[in-house]
């Protein structure tokens, strides 16, 4: 698998299943500014808010094909392999998936990340042991710790000075 930032702005994002890993992946995709559709009989309470304040939308019902078929992103987090499996096959080979089930499906894994202003450090294990890129990130995050936030900020914006004409 290829390592990529993809700018999430403004995209469709479909996510079925409404439980905890449905949430976390759901925040930083709300925090880049895509536009979230939950489709899922039940949610817990911060989605179920979440949509009460019209920062994302929830349909309370099961998946169908049709709700993802102009999704850029599709996130199948139900407790439901079968049904997670079924949104990587029904899927268009052009959409981005990700299934939180099963580490063979789909074409996009989700790894430990972490953010120090511009900085961005993410690990993966390919669905060997997600628990250990939990633990790599924890000790990166001691290693690049806040400081660095300003000290690339600082970078980039020197960056940005010297490309001015
Ligand atoms: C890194 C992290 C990011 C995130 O989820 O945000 C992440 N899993 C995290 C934690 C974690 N996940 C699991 C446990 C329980 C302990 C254990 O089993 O080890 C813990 C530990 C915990 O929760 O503390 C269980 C688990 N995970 C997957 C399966 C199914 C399978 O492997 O097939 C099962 C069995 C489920 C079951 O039995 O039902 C699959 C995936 N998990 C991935 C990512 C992707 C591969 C990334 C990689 O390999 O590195 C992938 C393929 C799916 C995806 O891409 O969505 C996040 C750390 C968050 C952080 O940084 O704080
Ligand atoms: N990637 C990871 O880090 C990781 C970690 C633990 C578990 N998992 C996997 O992620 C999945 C979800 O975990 P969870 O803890 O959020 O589960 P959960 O049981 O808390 O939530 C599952 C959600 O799926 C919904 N759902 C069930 N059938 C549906 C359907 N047909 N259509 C739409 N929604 C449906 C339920 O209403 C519920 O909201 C599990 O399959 C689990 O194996 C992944």
């Amino acid at each position: 698998m290829l390592p990529f930032f993809v700018r999430m702005t403004g995209k469709k994002v479909v996510i079925a299943g409404g439980g905890q890993i449905a949430y976390r992946r759901l925040l930083p995709l709300l925090h880049e500014g895509a536009y979230i559709t939950v489709i899922s009989p039940e949610a817990i309470d911060a989605i179920v808010h979440l949509a009460e304040q019209k920062r994302i939308t929830w349909h309370p019902r099961p998946i169908e094909p049709t709700d993802y078929s102009d999704a850029f992103l599709i996130i199948a987090a139900t407790n439901d392999p079968h049904v997670n499996e079924q949104i990587a096959t029904y899927a268009s080979p052009n959409q981005l998936v990700n299934v939180a089930s099963n580490h063979l499906l789909g074409n996009v894994h989700i790894p430990a990340s972490f953010s120090r202003g511009r900085l961005q450090i993410a690990v993966t294990t390919g669905g060997a042991n997600p628990a250990l890129a939990k633990q790599i990130k924890k000790q990166l995050e001691q290693q690049f710790d806040e400081s660095f936030a300003k000290y690339v900020d600082k970078q980039y914006k020197q960056r940005q000075q010297r490309k001015k004409p």
